[in-house]
């Protein structure tokens, strides 16, 4: 069973339909990366996923609870950082994770180890005893996203927390997630910002018009902007003969020629790629490179959103 199993979700706004039948699942330890064009109903997704939204149709079931139904319990199943930060004036840094830890009942000393790990883990030790007005936009993010993890969630959800930030705290706050992930944390993570999700995510989905329209990992995600997989290979010498192994092999169905070799487009699995291998040594060639080329994960984004709106 995944972790979150969303399930033909439906929402209206007035007239508006901005959920159509919205299905996904993300399962334990992934990175899902939540992609999609401005209006294409990522909050709206992920309010209804946190139970502050309620939907006209479809289930959202967070380890196997129901969330319309159970919502005292899923409470403390989530984190959730919302994409707009509240002000809070005259409030200090640990004041304001005080206030948080105590909704839900640590204080004293607990309270205050707990504070200090996270302040450690999200970079702003330093800043314990400063105004959060007075923190970077990047720094308050990251204040945030202590706050979601006071309750030690298992899963968090993350609303575009990486915009607006500069290019050094984009790098921070990744370096944090990854460290999350490394302690055990689910995260879904919205983002139009493509090439920031793809070196951080372990799985996308593609939301367009309130549908998804394509899911899996990376890999399969960046295959989408060209069909099939393409892959490197490399000689230690020029090896002519190899253009005619590759329009031989069926698996084969595009070749590229490159510096010192070759880009196959490859419609096969491991063991078609072995044999071409081989066949490439039988004849001679002095093979030093085999390697899977990465497509972008914006190239594909643009080919599934342009594709259905063609
Ligand atoms: N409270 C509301 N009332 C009316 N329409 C709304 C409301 N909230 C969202 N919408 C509409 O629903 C659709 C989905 O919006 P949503 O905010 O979920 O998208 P999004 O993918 O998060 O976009 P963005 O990246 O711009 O935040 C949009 O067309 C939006 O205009």
């Amino acid at each position: 069973m995944a972790l979150v199993e969303v399930e033909g979700l439906v929402k209206f706004y007035g007239k508006k339909k901005a959920l159509d039948n919205l299905s996904f699942a993300v399962d334990s330890r992934q990175i899902f990366g939540f992609v999609g064009p401005n209006g294409a109903g990522k909050t709206t997704t992920m309010k209804i996923m946190c139970g502050l939204l309620k939907a006209d149709g479809g289930t959202v079931k967070i380890d196997g609870i129901d969330v319309a139904k159970k919502i005292n319990k899923i409470k403390f199943l989530i984190g959730y950082m919302p994409d707009f930060f509240g002000v809070y004036d005259n409030l200090k840094v640990n004041e304001y994770l005080e206030f948080f830890a105590l909704a839900y009942g640590i204080r004293g000393t607990k309270a205050q180890k707990l504070i200090d790990d996270l302040l450690e883990l999200v970079r702003l030790t330093d800043k314990k005893y400063d105004f959060v007005d007075s923190l970077s936009r990047g720094m308050k993010q990251r204040l945030c996203l202590a706050r979601c993890l006071i309750h030690n969630p298992l899963l968090l959800i993350l609303d575009e927390p990486a915009s607006g930030m500069d290019p050094q705290s984009r790098i921070e706050m990744k370096e944090i997630l990854k460290n999350l992930k490394d302690m055990g944390k689910t995260i879904i993570i919205s983002s139009h910002i493509l090439p920031e999700l793809s070196e951080l995510c372990t799985h996308v989905g593609i939301i367009n018009n309130g549908r998804m329209v394509a899911q899996g990992d990376i890999n399969q995600i960046t295959m989408l902007a060209h069909g099939t997989k393409r892959i490197k290979i490399r000689f230690v010498d020029s090896f002519d003969e190899a253009y005619m192994v590759f329009k031989e092999f069926p698996a084969v169905c595009d070749i590229q020629v490159i510096e010192g070799g070759y880009i196959l487009g490859f419609d096969g699995d491991d063991n078609d790629l072995f044999l071409l291998i081989k066949s490439l040594i039988d004849k001679g060639a002095k093979v030093c490179e085999v390697s899977i080329v990465e497509g972008s994960l914006e190239e594909a984004f643009m080919k599934v959103v342009q594709g259905i709106e063609n």
